[in-house]
């Protein structure tokens, strides 16, 4: 067992399917939605409210700007799969390329980096979720099933006289933080 993938407890009998390779020299992995999802345009929001909302210049209650924050975060949609790799290795997840000229959606954060640690993590067992905004002018109704960005694994170097990490991966997402 080298590298590839499983489909995480939750979404288990759920028809996800693992990852695969539309043709014989692709290099991507294609990942699927597992659940249904709308990913709404981002111009259909108010930013000039929501800004005020979140500075508390207009009278909104505290629950409209916790609201309003919610609605300006990425959206993380659920693969249902989690990836295994040997140590010196990372898979690296990328739009599609007809993401924005399709749907109009990009990954806010470039590329995705699913690190091999990140396998198993004692908080969510190592789900892949996929960050997707979308700046296409309507919204994005994406079915479970629909293709939603692909993976390529890769092996990463590292720099000599470097004082190496120790510390276990407990999940993602900003678990690292201090
Ligand atoms: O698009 C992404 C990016 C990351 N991850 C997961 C896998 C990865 O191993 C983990 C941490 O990602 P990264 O190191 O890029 O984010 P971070 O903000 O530094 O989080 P952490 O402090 O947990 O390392 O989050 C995803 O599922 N999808
Ligand atoms: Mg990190």
């Amino acid at each position: 067992m080298t590298r590839g993938f499983k489909v995480v407890k939750a979404y288990q009998g759920k028809d996800v399917k693992i990852p695969s390779r539309a043709t014989k020299n692709a290099a991507g992995y294609d990942f699927e939605s597992a659940a249904d999802f709308t990913l709404p345009s981002i111009w259909k929001m108010d930013f000039i409210k929501i800004l005020r909302t979140i500075r508390k210049e207009q009278p909104f209650s505290d629950g409209d700007a916790e609201k309003a924050k919610k609605i300006l975060k990425p959206f993380l949609i659920p693969t249902g799969i989690k990836a295994y790799m040997a140590p010196n290795e990372v898979l690296i997840l990328a739009n599609r390329s007809s993401g924005p000229l399709k749907h109009g959606t990009i990954l806010p954060n470039g590329i995705g980096v699913i690190d091999a640690d990140y396998y198993d993590n004692e908080s969510n067992e190592g789900e892949i979720f996929i960050q997707l905004i979308n700046f296409g002018l309507f919204d994005r109704h994406i079915k479970k099933g629909e293709r939603i960005g692909q993976g390529i694994f890769l092996n990463y170097l590292v720099a000599d006289d470097e004082v190496s990490a120790s510390s276990v991966r407990t999940g993602g997402f900003g678990s690292s933080d201090k």
